[in-house]
């Protein structure tokens, strides 16, 4: 689905992402693992385009880059974004949040999809509260399904779990999981939580100072690169 091929970033001089080959695997979720400051979000921003690349290519299927794409039109190819922090505006109501990536779809389909309220019973309680009268959990839950309002192909997540309350950790597992498996979007996530990883991922791949250090199905994540890349 897309293939990150020899991608450098910096951030000024420091070199933060090196040469880095990932591939995403259509219908797969694959989870992005490390320990704090290797790399993860930044590689999700390259991907997003909030964050330059100084080299390499980051290929969709049929060989378009999205290196040169602008950040404006990654989102009408087929990508939801859910940031770190979630990014929910706190003064808008929770219709509104969810309004946010309407412009992104043709004139005349611009309507928040109904399954967005099956996934989350919560926000259509919730729909004219403000952003910031929700819960964490409740947060979460708009800025996924915000996301999803652009029909993604391909959903990435950037700590979906961060700071989230343990039944509702659970309850975001599983809507992960519905939509990997049972609606068939692409899923990338960042995650740092190990039995959330396992639950959720098809596939591992670990960063480690920028660069990758072991990648494969979620089975083969063993106890020495637990050890060796993730324990702190
Ligand atoms: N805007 C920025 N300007 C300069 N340096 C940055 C910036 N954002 C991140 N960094 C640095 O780049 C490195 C990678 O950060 P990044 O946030 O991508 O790591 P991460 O693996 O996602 O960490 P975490 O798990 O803590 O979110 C870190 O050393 C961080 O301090």
């Amino acid at each position: 689905m897309i293939s990150i091929q020899g991608l450098n970033q910096f951030y000024g001089e420091s070199h933060t992402l090196w040469d880095l080959d990932l591939e995403i695997q259509e219908g797969q979720c694959t989870v992005l693992m490390g320990r704090n400051g290797v790399g993860k979000t930044t590689l999700l921003q390259c991907i997003m385009g909030h964050q330059k690349v100084r080299s390499g290519q980051i290929l969709l299927q049929g060989g378009q880059d999205l290196v040169k794409v602008s950040v404006e039109q990654r989102p009408r190819l087929g990508i939801g974004y859910v940031p770190q922090g979630r990014q929910i505006f706190p003064l808008m109501t929770v219709e509104e949040n969810l309004q946010i990536g309407l412009p992104v779809l043709p004139r005349g389909q611009r309507k928040i999809p109904e399954y967005i309220f099956d996934l989350f019973p919560v926000l259509a309680q919730m729909m004219n509260r403000r952003g910031g009268d929700l819960s964490g959990g409740q947060q979460q839950q708009l800025a996924i399904g915000r996301a999803l309002v652009v029909n993604p192909k391909l959903l990435i997540l950037d700590e979906p779990t961060e700071g989230i309350q343990p039944n509702v950790v659970q309850e975001i597992g599983d809507i992960i999981r519905r939509l990997n498996r049972e609606m068939g979007l692409t899923v990338l996530l960042v995650e740092q939580k190990l039995p959330f990883a396992r639950k959720v991922g098809d596939r591992f791949c670990l960063l480690d100072r920028g660069r990758k250090v072991a990648e494969g199905e979620m089975a083969q994540l063993d106890e020495q690169l637990i050890k060796q890349y993730l324990t702190v």
